[in-house]
């Protein structure tokens, strides 16, 4: 039995890469589709956000000489490239997806709207939510929190490549320690970088429960559906 009936989940781009240093590692993205059919068939609703960093960044370009916005508009449509990956990943699974984007671009994914979201998750299709918001200047988490505020999920579980929050960032900090639970305001007070602030603000206004864990390891999806611990909730 899942603990939850409607998820966002967002997937990190960055961790798409896999083991390589750009763009996407099939292994990865076969993993990251069979955890999902293993929810899926466990009878959960699901919206998917997937970040664009495996490929580009808007911040990152602007750095190089980009303007920001052209940059921003590269990111977005990096989204795009991930989210058909994993569309196509899932379907070779035998899943039905649908393809919603927040910027027209037809045919290759339909202009997003919440009731053609919920038609498809309540008919257990999986809606891929991509181009982020639409708009320059934000991030996929502050997508994720958005889709999810929309969609009415029960939670926005966000998968990364570490496992949970922790009191620094524990790429950089050897002596960082986890948090099981955690408030939005601990998050701000104490300068934390796991999510973005607008995501962060998003959620908290609208009382949208964050989910952080290590979406890597294999089974752990299906370990958070179940109710597992594994990870750092995020609360009022
Ligand atoms: N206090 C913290 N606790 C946990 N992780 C943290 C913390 N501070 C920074 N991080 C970092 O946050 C990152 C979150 O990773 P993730 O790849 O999901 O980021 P992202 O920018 O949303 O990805 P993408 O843009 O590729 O979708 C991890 O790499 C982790 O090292
Ligand atoms: O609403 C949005 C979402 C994303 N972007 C741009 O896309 C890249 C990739 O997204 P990540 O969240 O970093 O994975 C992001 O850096 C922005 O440049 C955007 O402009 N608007």
């Amino acid at each position: 039995m899942a603990i939850y009936k409607r998820i966002l989940l967002k997937i990190s781009g960055e961790s798409l890469m896999g083991e390589k240093q750009y763009g996407i590692d099939e292994t990865r993205l076969g993993e990251y589709a069979a955890q999902i059919k293993e929810i899926a068939d466990m009878g959960v609703q699901i919206g998917i956000v997937i970040g664009g960093g495996n490929i580009f960044r808007g911040l990152s370009g602007a750095s190089k000489g980009f303007d920001r916005v052209k940059g921003d508009q590269m990111g977005m449509l990096a989204t795009v490239i991930n989210s058909l990956a994993l569309s196509s990943a899932l379907e070779s699974l035998g899943m039905k997806t649908r393809v919603l984007t927040a910027i027209r671009m037809e045919p290759i994914g339909e202009f997003y709207s919440k009731a053609k979201a919920i038609e498809s998750m309540e008919r257990g299709e999986v809606a891929i939510f991509s181009a982020g918001t639409g708009n320059p200047f934000f991030t996929t988490d502050t997508g994720s929190s958005l889709r999810a505020i929309e969609i009415e999920a029960d939670v926005m579980l966000k998968g990364t490549r570490v496992d949970g929050i922790y009191t620094a960032d524990p790429e950089k900090d050897p002596t960082a320690t986890k948090f099981d639970e955690i408030t939005y305001d601990e998050i701000y007070i104490r300068g934390l970088k796991v999510m973005d602030l607008t995501a962060t603000t998003m959620c908290k206004e609208n009382k949208m429960p964050i989910y952080v864990f290590d979406m890597d390891t294999v089974g752990n999806l299906k370990k958070v559906m179940s109710g597992e611990k594994i990870g750092t909730l995020v609360k009022l």
